[in-house]
């Protein structure tokens, strides 16, 4: 069933650009060009339950302005989003209790107040029956495990703490649909390991819909099956882990270890990372791999050798930096 249904979904905004050329600023104030850009351009997707899809795509790409429409905070230019069959900025008060949203960047907690407060307030703004309340925060408080600051103030929070406490505060109400937006922002790596566990644990039991933005890859490669890929305003990719692989990361890695490796000896193909005394070398056809060996031995003692799959992270590093592969078509243009 499809849960969320974005048809055509076009976002715009306006600046002001100044006029270029000395003189010319001078009058700037008063000869401000009006632009309009189109953040979100003829953006289609459907979303069914119980899926985790992440929206991903480099900075201004417009994935926080489309998680605004999906939620009602912003409306549409244009085109049509549905959630739950509920338009978002038409049905605020019904659309409310279907979603739950985090954005990293900021919190719905009272800062002044001890987080235990704004959870009740919450339930109080949801109508959430006491009982049921009651219910859901022991439930959040057991696996987010936040028992040892649910009495301090939100301020005095750490960042793994507070986003915790956001992201209990936007499940307090059962919604079906959890959007969010950087929701592993400035972690650190148990932090984050916490709060993807958490996701993938009431994703699993409750069915809980799940799109989230985020620049961390690995939050891609332990929760999402699907990627969407966004750039400039339009979708590039939609497709599962596996597809985006298949088609992006037709690529394997040379991995050594050389724990004597002399750089400036080396004329072989460039060393494209190190992790320690590991080298990865890309390789985009098997037939390098043999000559490449050779030459390796030759210069250097090799402790050990291996041949690896891209990780999603590689993969989506080729998305991002790749948009003349004639596979990243605006999905406006794409044949059905
Ligand atoms: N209220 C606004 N008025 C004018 N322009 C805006 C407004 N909000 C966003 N933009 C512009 O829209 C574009 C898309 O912004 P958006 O926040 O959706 O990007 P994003 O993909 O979430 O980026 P990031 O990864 O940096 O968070 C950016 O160029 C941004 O400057």
């Amino acid at each position: 069933m499809d849960i969320i249904v974005a048809d055509h979904l076009v976002r715009q905004f306006h600046s002001r650009k100044k006029p270029e050329g000395s003189f010319k600023l001078l009058k700037s104030v008063f000869s401000m060009k009006k632009e309009t850009k189109n953040v979100v351009d003829r953006v289609s997707f459907t979303v069914r339950k119980g899926d985790i899809v992440g929206y991903i795509g480099p900075n201004g790409a417009g994935k926080s302005t489309t998680i605004k429409m999906l939620s009602g905070v912003l409306v549409p230019t244009s085109g049509t989003v549905h959630v739950k069959g509920l338009e978002p900025h038409k049905n605020r008060k019904q659309h409310a209790g279907n979603i739950g949203v985090v954005f990293g960047q900021r919190t719905q907690l009272w800062w002044d107040l001890p987080l235990i407060e704004s959870f009740k307030l919450l339930g109080k703004i949801y109508d959430v029956p006491e009982d049921r309340f009651r219910r859901n925060l022991e439930m959040l408080t057991d696996i987010l495990d936040m028992s040892s600051f649910l009495s301090t103030p939100v301020r005095q929070l750490s960042l793994g703490q507070r986003m915790r406490g956001d992201i209990a505060a936007a499940l307090l109400h059962e919604p079906e649909i959890l959007f969010l937006d950087e929701p592993t922002i400035g972690l650190d790596i148990m932090a984050k390991e916490k709060i993807q566990s958490f996701l993938q644990k009431i994703n699993k039991e409750k069915e809980i819909t799940i799109i989230l933005t985020t620049h961390n890859m690995d939050d891609i490669e332990k929760l999402c099956h699907r990627v969407i890929f966004i750039d400039k305003g339009q979708i590039l990719f939609d497709g599962s882990t596996e597809v985006m692989t298949a088609e992006f990361g037709g690529f394997r890695y040379l991995v050594v270890d050389a724990p004597n490796w002399d750089e400036a000896a080396w004329n072989g193909p460039p060393v494209e990372r190190r992790e320690d005394s590991q080298l990865f070398f890309r390789i985009e056809d098997d037939k390098q791999v043999a000559p490449m060996i050779k030459q390796l031995t030759d210069l250097i003692d090799i402790h050990n050798l291996t041949v690896q799959e891209p990780k999603i992270e590689d993969v989506i590093k080729q998305l991002y930096g790749n948009h003349q592969n004639p596979l990243l078509k605006p999905q406006h243009q794409q044949t059905l």
